[in-house]
């Protein structure tokens, strides 16, 4: 028997009408049941388009307001006790006050009084951390844990869901994040206390979830344990087979599904656990399933994902179909067809594009057409079983798709023979700066002269209303290209008046013309085209449209040049050039499947190394080439990790390295967690980085220190992701502590990551506060400088 399924459906909506709801109620424009009622919308549209492709189930709980890790916190009753809920607060308001916060209502008043050592207010409640979802650009909300932490089932939603899906009449499967996954993802605030020790408090709360769903008739529940595809500590892979023994009383059929990457070393765990069936990614995993043919009892569900949910490329349907014969081959007696994994990282469709190149556009598929694929496979499956083949209009649709499949791969738009050439002759040491960086140094420091503790940002400023609404009529037509520019140099020259107002000493030009920092520059290189609505959520209601790179990379002109020396123009002080790294906007571009994704990189690094080489001709002194998915990008595999970090740490040399000792190079990261690949991160040899550290109470940099990280460096002073105002006191203190394991003379002063989300009010309250508490640590640095004088 073969079925069809999706572990997951994009939920932002089409034309993300949920990320707009979702923005007007947050700002007050919209009451709450106007809220529910565009979910509910959207809800329904979803599953129809599921039922609609020939779908065997519709997927439920798959969606969410903001975050699936955030709905399992209210689901299992874990919400953190710091947020301090009354009962009789809604249950929406709740979820809504722990993934954004709550904010002190200032009133006018300026309290200096009261902070705590955090500074904050009562009333106020920093959201819960968000961090990156396995190596992907969406971002979950971290569920805090501590040996208090209890758990209590709260599946009223979900079984609004539920109800809401059983009107359609058709077969429904519940998606649920797994239990281990749930845990391990989550973070012990507790220290020395793990959070496994939960894990028996965890299961009953799971397993009266499951009785309840079984209850309502629910026959299938998908529990999604993709932290089986990581190097998984011992005593959590021990924990699996008792904990699906315990959830295996329930009594509903479950489908255990792994995703994103090789579950080696657990594979034959995976395949033995006491679940009614296996779901595996054959897209990034693929090397592990002969095995797991041979391993998972041929009575179990066998669930293939052969359609990549992480990319945008039809499927070859004919390796594709193989796999599902060669399952049925060895014995299987059910196999079900679905995407790799939940179709949350692609676009919803593609066909109604009005944007992408015309001869790349029937190259693609997005959530919708992946379903189709889903449906032909099956198709052509069931055939193929009883010996027969396609015929009539399936037939011609299938060849119609095979011929578009063919055609790419031979198609010269992918083909640059120059970029081909010049990759192939690289010269050993294009990737090395001319001295060493304590050389660099010493001429940068002549060159620049800055104060002790330079201060600066990471370069974009708040994206109003007002730039976004531009940008639209610039792209509508209703303003000409010069109209466009005027307004944004306008912006350009705002940002630099108040920088110099408030006395950053290193300046940014404030990113207004930029819809965002890959997307603009994947639209001025060869080889890349885009959407008009290709969006995909990043994280709440924010979203990428990631821009498609099909063919070999170069640069026709320069990108960024006028704009920077433009900058340049209305300061004495340094205007740091601008620039998104190799490795970034690889990561978050849908890239091609038909190269090593390290040559993509290194040609992307190349039309970068051109644009460094041509800002620093036009006379700009810093440039910043931003890197803040190079975590990202990491294999979840360790095996996988040296490879990795070679190319990219090489690309990003590539990129940097045409320039003079005393031009600067900057780069920055966010969302890491840096200290176990500080070496590679010190091999990109670039003079400054700049780190998000003030949420981990530069825990961070600790590793910096230790590592002795040769280079300056920047620990982010304030959380750019609230907007909330730091006080003086807490800045001072965040720089003291990083001065205690960075050289002072090494460290800069900067918020943790760019402005563009934040609004222009907090934005000045909080750089003034932060040159403020800078200029605090450098008269004390004078002080101390003339007692040492005085004493000598
Ligand atoms: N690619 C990428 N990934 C990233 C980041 C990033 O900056 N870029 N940062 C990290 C955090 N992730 C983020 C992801 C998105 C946004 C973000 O702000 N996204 C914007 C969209 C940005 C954009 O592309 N804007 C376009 C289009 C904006 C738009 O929708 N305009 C409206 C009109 C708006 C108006 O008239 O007011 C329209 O066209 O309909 C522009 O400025 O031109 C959003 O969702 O709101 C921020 C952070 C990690 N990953
Ligand atoms: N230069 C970029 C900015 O300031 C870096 C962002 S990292 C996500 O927005
Ligand atoms: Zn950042």
């Amino acid at each position: 028997m073969i079925k069809t399924h999706t572990l997951g459906f994009p939920r932002i909506g089409e034309n993300r009408e949920l990320k707009f709801a979702l923005e007007d109620y947050w700002r007050g424009d919209a009451s709450e049941e106007s809220l529910q009622a565009t979910a509910s919308t959207l809800r329904l549209k979803h599953w129809k388009a599921q039922i609609d492709s020939g779908l065997d189930f519709i997927t439920v709980g798959d969606f969410s307001f903001y975050d699936q890790m955030a709905d399992h916190i209210q689901l299992l009753g874990c919400e953190p006790q710091r947020f301090a809920f009354a009962n009789e607060q809604a249950p929406l308001q709740r979820y809504f006050t722990m993934v954004r916060g709550k904010a002190e209502n200032h009133g006018g008043c300026n309290h200096a009084h009261g902070s705590s050592a955090h500074g904050l207010h009562p009333q106020e409640t920093h959201a819960l951390e968000m961090t990156k979802w396995f190596d992907t650009n969406y971002h979950y909300m971290v569920p805090e844990f501590n040996a208090s932490t209890q758990f209590k089932a709260h599946a009223g939603n979900l079984l609004a869901q539920l109800e809401q899906a059983k009107t359609l009449n058709h077969p429904v499967k519940v998606s649920l994040i797994g239990p281990l996954t749930f845990l391990f993802l989550g973070k012990s605030k507790q220290a020395g206390f793990d959070q496994l020790d939960l894990l028996d408090q965890l299961l009953p709360v799971y397993g009266q979830i499951l009785s309840t769903l079984k209850l309502q008739g629910v026959e299938w529940v998908q529990l999604d344990e993709p932290i089986l595809g990581l190097d998984l500590p011992g005593p959590w892979l021990a924990a699996y087979e008792r904990s699906y023994l315990q959830l295996k009383t329930s009594g509903v059929k479950i489908l255990l599904a792994t995703y994103f990457s090789s579950t080696q070393g657990h594979t034959s765990i995976a395949c033995k656990l006491p679940v009614d069936g296996l779901h595996v990614d054959c897209v990034r995993a693929e090397e592990d399933l002969p095995l797991i043919i041979d391993w998972l009892p041929n009575y179990k569900v066998l669930s293939l994902g052969i359609v990549d949910g992480r990319n945008i490329w039809k499927t070859d349907l004919n390796p594709a179909l193989q796999h599902i014969l060669k399952a049925f081959d060895a014995g299987k007696g059910e196999v079900w067809i679905a995407p790799s994994c939940s179709l949350l990282h692609v676009p919803y469709r593609f066909s109604n594009d009005t944007r992408v190149n015309l001869q790349v556009l029937p190259w693609l598929a997005g959530a919708i057409e992946k379903l189709e694929e889903i449906e032909l496979l099956k198709q052509a499956a069931k055939n193929q079983l009883q010996g027969k083949s396609l015929t009539g209009a399936l037939a011609n649709i299938w060849n119609t798709h095979q011929d578009l499949v063919k055609q790419r791969r031979n198609s010269p738009l992918l083909n640059n023979p120059e970029v081909k050439a010049r990759i192939s002759s690289i010269a050993p040491t294009a990737d090395q700066r001319h001295s060493e960086f304590a050389v660099r140094q010493q001429l940068q420091r002549e060159r620049f002269n800055l104060p002790a503790y330079p201060t600066t940002t990471i370069g974009s400023f708040p994206q109003t209303r007002n730039i976004r609404n531009l940008r639209a009529r610039f792209r509508t037509g209703e303003i000409d290209e010069a109209t466009y520019w005027q307004h944004i140099s306008q912006e350009i020259r705002q940002a630099i008046d108040f920088q110099e107002r408030i006395g950053l000493d290193v300046l940014v030009h404030g990113e207004a013309e930029r819809n965002d920092m890959v997307e603009y520059f994947g639209e001025q290189l060869e080889g890349f085209t885009f959407s008009a609505n290709g969006w995909v959520q990043s994280y709440g209601s924010r979203c990428v449209k990631p821009p498609i790179l099909f063919g070999d990379v170069a640069r026709p002109k320069p990108m960024t040049v006028d704009v920077a020396a433009f900058a340049q123009s209305l300061s004495e002080k340094p205007v740091k050039g601008m620039l998104t790294g190799p490795v970034t906007i690889l990561q978050w571009s849908f890239v091609r499947n038909d190269q090593a994704r390290a040559t993509t990189a290194l040609q992307i690094a190349y039309a970068i190394r051109d644009e460094v080489a041509d800002l620093e001709q036009a006379g700009i002194g810093m440039i910043q080439i931003d890197e803040p998915a190079y975590r990202e990008g990491l294999p979840l595999r360790k095996a996988r990790w040296n490879d990795y970090l070679e190319w990219a740490s090489k690309a990003f040399r590539i990129s940097a390295s045409p320039v003079r000792d005393d031009t600067q190079i900057h780069t920055h990261m966010c969302y890491s967690e840096f200290n176990d690949i500080l070496p590679a991160i010190a091999a990109m040899d670039a003079d400054v980085i700049t780190i998000e550290t003030s949420r981990s109470d530069m825990e961070l940099l600790r590793g910096f220190g230790e590592f002795d990280y040769p280079n300056e460096i920047g620990p982010g002073v304030y959380d750019i992701h609230s907007p909330r105002v730091p006080k003086q006191a807490e800045i001072v203190r965040l720089i003291r502590k990083a001065a205690q394991v960075i050289p002072p003379e090494n460290l800069w002063v900067n918020p943790d990551c760019g402005l563009k989300t934040r609004g222009w009010e907090e934005t000045e309250a909080a750089l003034t506060v932060m040159v403020k508490a800078t200029e605090q640590l450098r008269c004390e640095l004078e002080t101390q400088n003339k007692a040492e004088k005085t004493a000598a």
